[in-house]
């Protein structure tokens, strides 16, 4: 997978460098470009800003700059011979992403990201786009961020978990919350391990039992219990009688 981000703080993203992400792009299985906004602004101050039609607070980030740092970086990408480009646009007012979209974007072979500043981007930059190419504008919270570089680091953290050979145990996103299966829509019980006993505290003993179809049972009594706790939405979407199926399985 490529990935390019367009940014004025090129710097935000030096995380990709580091921990899952930095490992994938060391085993070729994600080539990240970050290209600097301000590269494509010719006046003393780098304007990348300016005051919003219709007026109203803040700035609006304009459209020359990201129209030619886009269509560079989307040159050097098919140069490179990357192919089907997919805009990702993180926005407090987009769709939300959720492990779902993680899925979509990861089966995609090339993501580019344009992390907004000030109020948003000229809305002409997208509609541009949208001519070439999907356009995902996805909110990874209802919260506003002051930008969408911190966007762009949990979505790719998110994909990047995903692509074949990045996470050590190919099994450990089966398990994920949300992730496809019985389990699909329950959050993720607790986990343990040694020592044994902790400052008085004691694993539970069915997981030291060795009774793999009991443990099965206590990890899914436990997620049910968790997300009634914390996510009762997410209960609605749960059919009961897929747990009664996997009871008699265990
Ligand atoms: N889910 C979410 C996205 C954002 C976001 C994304 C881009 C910009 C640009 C300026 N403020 C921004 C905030 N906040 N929360």
């Amino acid at each position: 997978m490529r990935l390019d981000v367009v940014t004025i703080f090129p710097e935000y993203l030096e995380p990709l460098d580091v921990s899952l992400v930095g490992k994938a792009r060391a085993r070729g299985r994600l080539d990240v470009h970050v290209h600097d906004l301000r590269r494509w602004t010719y006046d003393r101050h780098n304007t990348v800003d300016d005051t919003p039609y219709g007026g109203g607070p803040g700035m609006v980030m304009k459209t020359d700059p990201w129209g030619e740092a886009l269509d560079s970086a989307i040159a050097d990408g098919y140069e490179a011979g990357a192919h089907d480009p997919v805009l990702v646009v993180p926005t407090p007012s987009g769709r939300p992403f959720t492990q779902q979209t993680a899925v979509a974007l990861a089966r995609q072979p090339w993501l580019i990201f344009t992390p907004a500043r000030y109020e948003g981007i000229d809305r002409r930059v997208m509609d541009e786009y949208a001519t070439r190419m999907p356009v995902h504008e996805v909110s990874i919270g209802d919260y506003v961020l002051a930008g969408g570089e911190a966007a762009v680091l949990v979505i790719t953290e998110a994909v990047a978990r995903l692509l074949p050979g990045v996470l050590g145990n190919a099994e450990s996103h089966r398990d994920d919350s949300f992730a496809p299966g019985a389990m699909a829509n329950l959050l993720e019980g607790p986990v343990y391990t040694k020592p044994p006993v902790w400052r008085g505290r004691a694993v539970p003993e069915v997981l030291t039992g060795g009774h793999h179809g009991k443990v099965a049972r206590w990890r899914r009594d436990e997620a049910l219990r968790r997300t009634a706790a914390h996510r009762p939405d997410l209960l609605e979407r749960c059919d009961p009688a897929e747990f009664d199926r996997k009871d008699r399985e265990i």
